[in-house]
């Protein structure tokens, strides 16, 4: 017989199994998908952590400005980590948004003024033949001005800055750099000289690639055709007590060293200028890539700058007419600055390339996460030019030579021109995959890529001496230095590509 309470019981019974299996699953709604474009996750955070003066418009943003800020970033310190982020939660204050950049109105004000004031710079008028020097009376250096370019340059280079941003170094006394140590170093393109710098700016080993094989000459004492590129720094006499065999083991010799033959040099004299059949010797300034250049990456062409510049800089050079023409080495140096990922350092670099997976370009990435597009300075490597005698001395008079510069980046022939340096002719660095225009042509090589349905044959393109980099990351990396930084490179990508854009 049914007890009386029984439906009582039931409806426990019922409750204590809801609460020990939880409630039923929810049944998903099939909904219709959304047309428009998915919303930007970090806009959407932006919005919900911070008012309405933080608009669309405010790219330099970022909710860890002690981590994320420039200058923090790439060097950051676990060491100086004070616990405040963790603190400030424990109190109740909330990580808040911060924008660092001023209302869009204020910053395209302040764009137009300048604009006004500015006298358009055509770098490419630059006449190869012409010889008169043209030493400047010295401007400030990059990194002193470096606050002002902050805004992604769209075809031109104006940008202004309103709110400021981290000042690099206030050291006003002039830039100074010493080679510490420089050898030998047999490349595929022949044997190069690799220096070791040293300045009062950073605490970074920046390299200089001085291509030079002249210098090899059994009889080093005899005058070369062409002057050598040798820095004034590493041939000085350091201390009154350096011996002879210190000097040259810190690489401050003439000629090949060997066993038997270990010359050490004389403290440098400048020396007279070239004779003008004499090209102005090739140079690079190269900015670290440790995706491209170390491990292979294909995302950028950063390795195969790196190769291309030193094959370039290696070329034998034609020199004279009729019978007095005759072939010397090719000269020139890589000025190679440890300023990883344009200056934002690896750790930002590598978040930036997540954002860039995620739908955005290279320059857009940078600024999501509170950088500038560009970060870099060429102060450093004017000074290191200016050492290896590629520039006018301090009083601005022309005591060496001009160079030619390969790039295709304006920003680097400007800021050479500002380090007191003559440069007579832009040598432009064109993608190998883009000079060969069909994919068909493409010689893939050396490494083997396994999947796990295929085999696809790479090229090891990054190593120097190695093949190209192709592919369609780097499409969108290169088609975006053109297209949003103002990198001086025609389109040349594949046809069908070109027609996307
Ligand atoms: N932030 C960021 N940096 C990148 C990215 N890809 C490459 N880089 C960095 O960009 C720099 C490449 O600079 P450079 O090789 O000097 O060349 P450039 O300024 O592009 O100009 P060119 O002289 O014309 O080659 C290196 O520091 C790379 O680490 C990227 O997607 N994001």
């Amino acid at each position: 017989m049914p007890s009386p309470h029984s439906h009582i019981d039931g409806a426990a019974d019922e409750a204590l199994l809801d609460i020990l299996t939880g409630p039923d699953p929810q049944v998903v709604k099939k909904t219709f998908v959304r047309r428009d474009e998915p919303l930007d996750p970090l806009l959407l955070a932006a919005a919900a952590a911070s008012g309405p003066h933080v608009t669309r418009n405010h790219y330099a943003h970022d909710f860890f400005p002690p981590i994320m800020s420039p200058q923090a970033s790439g060097s950051w310190d676990w060491t100086k980590y004070t616990g405040q982020e963790s603190a400030s939660k424990a109190n109740g204050t909330r990580l808040t948004y911060v924008s660092r950049q001023a209302p869009r109105r204020q910053r395209l004000s302040v764009d137009d003024a300048e604009k006004e004031n500015e006298q358009p710079q055509d770098i490419d008028s630059l006449k190869p033949t012409d010889k008169t020097p043209l030493m400047k009376k010295r401007r400030p250096s990059l990194a002193s001005s470096l606050n002002s370019d902050s805004k992604p340059r769209q075809k031109s280079s104006s940008s202004t800055e309103t709110v400021p941003a981290p000042v690099i170094s206030p050291n006003s006394s002039p830039l100074k750099v010493k080679c510490m140590a420089r050898t030998r170093i047999p490349t595929p393109h022949g044997p190069a000289f690799l220096h070791i710098y040293h300045s009062d700016r950073d605490q970074k080993e920046h390299l200089a690639i001085v291509v030079d094989p002249a210098q090899f000459s059994e009889t080093p004492n005899e005058p070369a055709i062409a002057p050598p590129i040798r820095s004034q720094s590493l041939d000085s006499i350091w201390s009154d007590t350096e011996t002879e065999m210190e000097r040259i083991t810190r690489g401050a010799y003439v000629g090949r060293l060997t066993q038997h033959s270990q010359h050490a040099s004389n403290p440098l004299t400048p020396h007279d200028h070239p004779s003008d059949d004499i090209p102005a010797p090739l140079i690079r300034i190269h900015s670290e890539c440790f995706t491209g250049e170390t491990v292979g990456s294909m995302r950028c062409d950063c390795g195969e700058q790196l190769d291309e510049a030193i094959r370039q800089i290696s070329q034998p050079i034609t020199i004279g007419s009729g019978p007095s023409r005759t072939t010397i080495p090719g000269r020139g140096a890589v000025i190679y600055l440890r300023q990883e990922g344009r200056g934002i350092g690896l750790l930002s670099k590598i978040r930036a390339y997540n954002l860039q997976d995620m739908g955005h370009d290279t320059v857009t990435a940078n600024l999501m996460l509170g950088h500038k597009a560009d970060e870099r300075a060429y102060d450093i490597a004017g000074a290191i030019l200016r050492d290896l005698g590629m520039a006018g001395d301090e009083e601005g008079h022309l005591v060496s030579e001009a160079v030619r510069v390969l790039t295709n980046n304006p920003d680097k022939v400007q800021a050479l021109e500002q380090e007191g340096i003559r440069v007579v002719e832009r040598v432009p660095m064109i993608p190998r995959s883009w000079q060969k225009k069909k994919a068909a042509e493409r010689k893939p090589k050396l490494v083997h890529m396994d999947t796990q349905d295929e085999v696809r044959i790479v090229s090891a393109a990054t190593v120097v001496g190695g093949g190209d980099v192709h592919g369609e990351d780097l499409d969108k990396y290169l088609r975006t230095k053109v297209l949003r930084m103002g990198h001086m490179l025609p389109l040349w990508m594949d046809d069908e590509v070109q027609s996307d854009i």
